[in-house]
């Protein structure tokens, strides 16, 4: 039976320790219990994250998720490790210890002779809870992530996401915004900051936009062997890339990025792997401690685009419009770019198309509510006035937009619950399936062994 199966661990130290029999120190069932955590609960928080995952990828049928429960998958797939991974270290370690099989046997008898008829029950209900520990761990770890094209709307949903249906978003544009600024800026020291001052990139970046390359050489190397004040000190007044407060200017940063495609890939890769690891360590935060919103979802636009990103997420949600819509929102939000830099800035991002392509779910934002729409003539008025300041938007066409967009949001919550077949909410009647199952079990093992 394979819950009588003893972990490959156990038995491998078990093994080690006894040249002739001898049990292990700590009482046997500590032992056990302990080994078996030790190798269960990763695994069963791997069989969690996997099974809601191919749930939300591979669409499967609510009845077929519900008919092959993670913690059984995560009971028979310790049982084949036990079974490969002991023999295969039995055969490695033979030869440095006298090894034979009754050994082991035997001591898994004691085991047994020990807690008598019971013992079965007892490690299948200990294996049983451990593993459903770890797979609603595993299930838990499940950060739905929000992307789509530049200016098609996802901010806007997100603010609706957070109010409206008790979304936790992390936004990736934010951590990319806080690890520009100085070390040694206030923000970063606030306990709200998403990132820390270690992780600011200010002064790579400031070295590697530098003018030329002399100005780079010289703070490199100040860089080395100075502190980091100093270091950058020297490059602080003449840098092309600074405001007048010794900040990095992100008009002048993006201008320059997505003019040239050499230049954002620089920038890529100097930012990407820090919001990487600064969006693990803000979800795994947000999802484990001081979060009571039953989801956690992050907000990453170029999630596609930075290719290893998008393993760390379960389900996609895509904010979508039509390219048309897209650029004119973008032209609209950003007067002071041209019309060929509003259309690179787009070109740098893989197509909507492709996106919707990938989505899990699609959340379209192409009903257009533009400010000011309600009245042509003053939108005229207010585009030739306000060239090159962002426009305010009418409260009334934001509310409109919003009511418009809330039906989205409201279905997309649905989805993502149907999908995932409820994640929390299932665990409970989870366990009592499988406790039930346990029962079950145990009867008839005893039934078989004729131990009645
Ligand atoms: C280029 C920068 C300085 C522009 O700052 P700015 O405040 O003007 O714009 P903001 O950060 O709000 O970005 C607006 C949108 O531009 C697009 N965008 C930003 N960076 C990039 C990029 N490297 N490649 C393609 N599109 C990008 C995204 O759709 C984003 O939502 C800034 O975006 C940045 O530092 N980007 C690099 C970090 C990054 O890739 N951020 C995206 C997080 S996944
Ligand atoms: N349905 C809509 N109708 C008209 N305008 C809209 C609509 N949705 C969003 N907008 C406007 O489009 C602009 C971009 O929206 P938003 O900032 O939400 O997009 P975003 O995808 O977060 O942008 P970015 O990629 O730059 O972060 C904003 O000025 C917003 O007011």
């Amino acid at each position: 039976m394979f819950f009588w199966t003893r972990p490959w661990t156990t038995q491998v130290l078990v093994a080690l320790a006894s040249s002739d029999k001898a049990m292990p120190t700590i009482p046997e069932w500590i032992f056990e219990v302990w080994m078996d955590s030790f190798l269960l609960l990763p695994l069963a928080i791997v069989v969690g994250q996997v099974h809601i995952r191919l749930s939300a990828s591979l669409k499967l049928p609510k009845a077929v998720r519900a008919s092959l429960p993670p913690a059984i998958w995560t009971l028979l797939l310790q049982c084949l490790f036990s079974d490969v991974f002991f023999r295969l270290l039995l055969w490695s370690v033979a030869g440095l210890v006298d090894l034979q099989e009754d050994t082991i046997i035997a001591t898994t008898d004691g085991w047994k002779d020990h807690w008598g008829w019971n013992g079965p029950f007892i490690l299948f209900t200990v294996r049983l809870v451990v593993a459903i520990l770890g797979v609603a761990v595993g299930e838990t770890f499940f950060p739905l992530v929000l992307t789509g094209g530049i200016a098609c709307g996802k901010s806007t949903i997100s603010k609706l996401l957070a109010e409206k249906a008790q979304f936790h978003m992390i936004d990736a544009d934010k951590i990319g915004h806080q690890i520009l600024l100085p070390p040694w800026h206030e923000q970063l020291n606030q306990p709200d900051a998403l990132v820390t001052p270690n992780d600011s990139v200010y002064v790579r970046i400031l070295e590697t936009f530098a003018n030329d390359a002399d100005q780079a050489a010289a703070a490199a190397t100040e860089n080395n062997d100075s502190k980091l004040g100093t270091a950058v000190a020297g490059i602080h007044d003449k840098h092309p890339l600074l405001d007048d407060d010794k900040n990095i200017d992100r008009t002048k940063l993006g201008a320059r990025i997505f003019a040239t495609p050499a230049e954002r890939q620089k920038l890529n890769a100097i930012t990407h792997p820090k919001i990487f690891y600064c969006l693990i360590k803000n979800m795994a935060k947000s999802l484990y401690f001081g979060n009571d919103k039953p989801f956690v979802c992050a907000e990453v636009p170029l999630l596609f685009e930075s290719g290893a990103l998008r393993y760390i997420f379960g389900m996609v949600l895509v904010v979508a419009c039509t390219e048309t819509q897209q650029f004119n929102r973008l032209h609209k939000r950003n007067p002071e770019l041209s019309v060929e830099e509003c259309q690179k800035r787009i070109e740098s991002q893989l197509p909507m198309t492709v996106k919707v392509q990938r989505a899990d779910i699609v959340l379209w934002n192409d009903q257009d509510y533009s400010s000011l729409s309600s009245n042509n003539k003053k939108e005229e008025e207010s585009d030739e006035k306000k060239k090159g300041a962002p426009q305010e938007e009418d409260e009334t066409v934001k509310a409109q937009r919003e009511a418009a967009l809330s039906k989205q949001v409201d279905k997309a919550v649905r989805m993502v619950r149907q999908k995932t077949g409820g994640i929390m909410e299932t665990t409970l009647s989870r366990l009592m399936l499988l406790l039930s199952a346990s029962v079950v079990l145990s009867a008839c093992f005893k039934l078989f062994t004729g131990n009645v």
